[in-house]
């Protein structure tokens, strides 16, 4: 009996250890599926992009996709401060200046207006167009000898090795996105010009303006502290010292939108290279990504970010001074529909009057290296393309009237 009670005990408990187990499985179960995203981030980035980007582009749509889902192509930004044999290595290996080139394409030797359109005279002709769509003369855009940046042909998907130091210690290339020089091109930095990069971190189109040599002072800012301590790292292992002195650039790490409250009316030209949905890396990579859950909430509020940022750059930039917004996203939400917010926000709230200058021209120029967004209304983008794998980054150029 004893046995029996005792063995009914022992099956009891047993019964209830499992019992426990199991449900104690269940609770685990329940917990681990509450947290678990469904999907990872990049799938949950690409059914967005396929939902958005299938409406907004049309046909253009899948061939995008393909390319953004393939690897990128790189271009080499040259270290005009670096005297490194790597670079006549890379022209061997058949790598181009695309800028240079762009220039070639737009004013061939041959052609007969060469002597009208000389590039140092009136390089890129940029077609100024009002907001209402008028069209104003053409005003030059010359770019500096100073800024090269090299790309393997299209087609070519040779990677580039990683930079090495020359004997001072100083890198000979950057590698970058090539279609992010774009909007440091078209910010046409003259001689003597003051320049603020708002949103600067890691620091690829800060280091392309050092190297045109024009910039009398640069403000590089970074809400970020991390990402601005890479900035230094970055201007340091590329600029010789004597151009990093406190007279010649500033380093900080502000939140950008509050900038209208530090420093109004003061810059020549102003760089708003907003965060935004970084569309490949958001389709290639988990980790840090914009459309993993927890980050729902601050994605949905980058269009407003965006715009407060690029009202802050036109409040920094002084009255006939020129402001380049600029992403990596081919989201027009992130995009056209900001410029024309942050326009309309800068005239009702501030009474600034704002110019839109197409950048038609430059786009043109560079069209042998990157494929163009046809007929957008406002602003340029490059979009990815398997050949050109380059971008997508878009750009809008204002120009403060008032
Ligand atoms: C697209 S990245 C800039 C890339 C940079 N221009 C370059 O060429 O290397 C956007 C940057 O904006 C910064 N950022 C985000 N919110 C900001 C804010 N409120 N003010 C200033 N910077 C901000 C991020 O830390 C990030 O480094």
């Amino acid at each position: 009996m004893g046995l029996f009670l005792d063995t009914s005990r022992v099956i009891f408990s047993r019964v209830k250890d499992l019992r426990a187990l199991t449900s104690k499985r269940h609770r685990v179960k329940g917990k681990w599926a509450a947290t678990q995203p469904k999907q990872p981030p990049t799938r949950m980035a690409l059914q967005h992009f396929d939902a958005t980007y299938s409406a907004q582009l049309g046909a253009l749509w899948p061939s995008i996709r393909v390319a953004l889902l393939s690897e990128r192509k790189y271009g080499a930004l040259l270290n005009h401060f670096s005297h490194n044999p790597d670079v006549e290595e890379l022209q061997g290996q058949g790598c181009k200046d695309f800028i240079s080139n762009g220039e070639a394409f737009m004013f061939p030797a041959s052609a007969d207006h060469h002597s009208e359109l000389r590039p140092e005279e009136d390089s890129s002709s940029v077609s100024t167009v009002t907001h209402g769509g008028g069209i104003r003369q053409p005003s030059p855009l010359r770019l500096s000898p100073n800024i090269r940046c090299l790309v393997f042909p299209r087609g070519d998907i040779t990677r580039f090795r990683p930079a090495r130091p020359d004997k001072f210690g100083l890198l000979s290339y950057y590698l970058l996105d090539a279609a992010s020089m774009l909007p440091c091109l078209a910010l046409d930095v003259q001689e003597s010009h003051t320049v603020l990069d708002l949103c600067a971190a890691p620091g690829g189109k800060a280091l392309a303006l050092l190297q045109t040599q024009s910039v009398r002072f640069l403000c590089a800012n970074d809400l970020s502290v991390s990402r601005t301590s890479r900035l230094k790292r970055v201007l340091h292992s590329y600029v010789p010292k004597a151009l990093l002195t406190d007279d010649k650039l500033r380093i900080t790490s502000f939140d950008g939108t509050i900038w209208g409250e530090i420093e109004r009316n003061s810059f020549d030209r102003v760089l708003v290279d907003v965060p935004c949905t970084t569309d490949r890396h958001s389709l290639m990579d988990d980790d840090n990504n914009i459309f993993s859950r927890s980050r729902v909430g601050e994605r949905r509020s980058l269009p407003q970010l965006q715009a407060q940022l690029l009202l802050a750059g036109i409040l920094a930039a002084c009255p006939g001074g020129d402001v380049l917004y600029s992403t990596c996203t081919l989201s027009a939400n992130q995009n056209q529909a900001v410029v024309q917010q942050a326009v309309q926000l800068a005239e009702e709230q501030h009474g600034i009057q704002l110019q839109v200058i197409s950048l038609r021209p430059l786009a043109q120029m560079f069209s042998n290296t990157f494929h163009f967004a046809p007929n957008l209304h406002l602003g340029e983008m490059v979009i990815p393309h398997l050949a050109a794998n380059f971008g997508p980054i878009y750009l809008c150029k204002l120009r403060r009237l008032t």
